[in-house]
């Protein structure tokens, strides 16, 4: 049986006169994370809002079958009238819980992302920039969201913050099997979260290669992430895609030693889901 997956196929997206997004088609099934990685403005954020139902689709398709469904925007965005028991308690309130088990199940999710008790009585203002990351997590996680988007959650912070939240979205993802789409600058988070990496190119967005990191995200050790970045940032296509200029024939890499497959747009066209080889 077809694990349950978000499908994105032959999507395109404009702006009055102007095409942001062309022919994009991905596969994010149940239990894996895509990271979408890409130049500024190359219609990530325009692609993750399409596939969170905040923008209409125009042309193309994308079949979103995961309930419930968990954003997470580049700003923590947390009510400032709020403490942060009750900001990450606040989709809980929407769906209805009682104020006892909301309360408890927002501690308890607060807590396992290294929030302290003495912060979920604190409001967002009180809260430093890492804390206010970790509050918005719990609000993502609480929900226990059978999909996850999320839109460069980690890019405001240090490198060992960054690390813990990593770590404790794998651990989460590994219990619950939900599924992740991932918008990042940054290769190595890339290589260190996804089972998939998509490189978009801008002007319009659209994608131009697929990288596999080998092995599963939580087994990845910080040698094999650094070379896996290093790889895929030595790509042409990668390297085009951000602007970079080619590399020297004698700094060149062994292309091959890892996955780097580019979209097939005929096999894409003829079936729903972007080909994916086996790792
Ligand atoms: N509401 C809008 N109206 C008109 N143009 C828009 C709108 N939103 C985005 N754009 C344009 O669409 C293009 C893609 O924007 P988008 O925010 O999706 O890119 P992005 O890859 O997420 O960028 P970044 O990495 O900088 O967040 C950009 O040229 C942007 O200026």
């Amino acid at each position: 049986m077809t694990a349950r997956q978000l499908l994105v196929h032959q999507l395109d997206h404009a702006y009055g006169a102007t095409t942001v997004l062309e022919g994009i088609t991905l596969a994010v099934p149940a239990g894996r994370t895509v990271a979408l990685v890409g130049p500024s403005g190359c219609g990530k954020t325009t692609l993750l809002h399409l596939c969170a139902g905040l923008l209409d689709v125009q042309h193309g398709r994308i079949a979103q079958p995961f309930a419930p469904t968990a954003v997470m925007f580049q700003q923590p965005r947390l009510l400032p009238w709020m403490n942060t028991r009750d900001n990450i308690a606040l989709g809980l309130k929407a769906r209805g819980m009682l104020r006892a088990q909301r309360h408890r199940a927002a501690q308890d999710m607060a807590l396992a992302l290294g929030l302290t008790e003495a912060s979920l009585l604190q409001f967002p203002a009180e809260l430093s920039g890492g804390m206010q990351s970790r509050a918005a997590l719990a609000r993502a996680l609480v929900l226990s969201p059978a999909l996850l988007l999320m839109d460069e959650p980690f890019s405001a912070l240090d490198v060992g913050l960054r690390y813990q939240l990593h770590q404790l979205l794998l651990e989460q993802q590994a219990r619950t099997g939900m599924a992740v789409l991932l918008i990042t600058h940054d290769l190595m988070e890339a290589v260190r979260l996804a089972d998939d990496v998509l490189v978009m190119r801008p002007a319009p967005g659209r994608i131009v290669a697929h990288y596999q990191p080998p092995g599963a995200a939580l087994g990845r050790g910080d040698t094999l992430v650094h070379q896996c970045a290093a790889e895929l940032q030595q790509h042409p296509d990668v390297r085009a895609a951000f602007d970079l200029p080619a590399l020297a024939a004698a700094d060149a890499p062994a292309l091959g030693r890892w996955r780097i497959t580019v979209p097939d747009e005929a096999q894409a066209g003829s079936h729903p889901v972007m080909q994916i080889g086996e790792p």
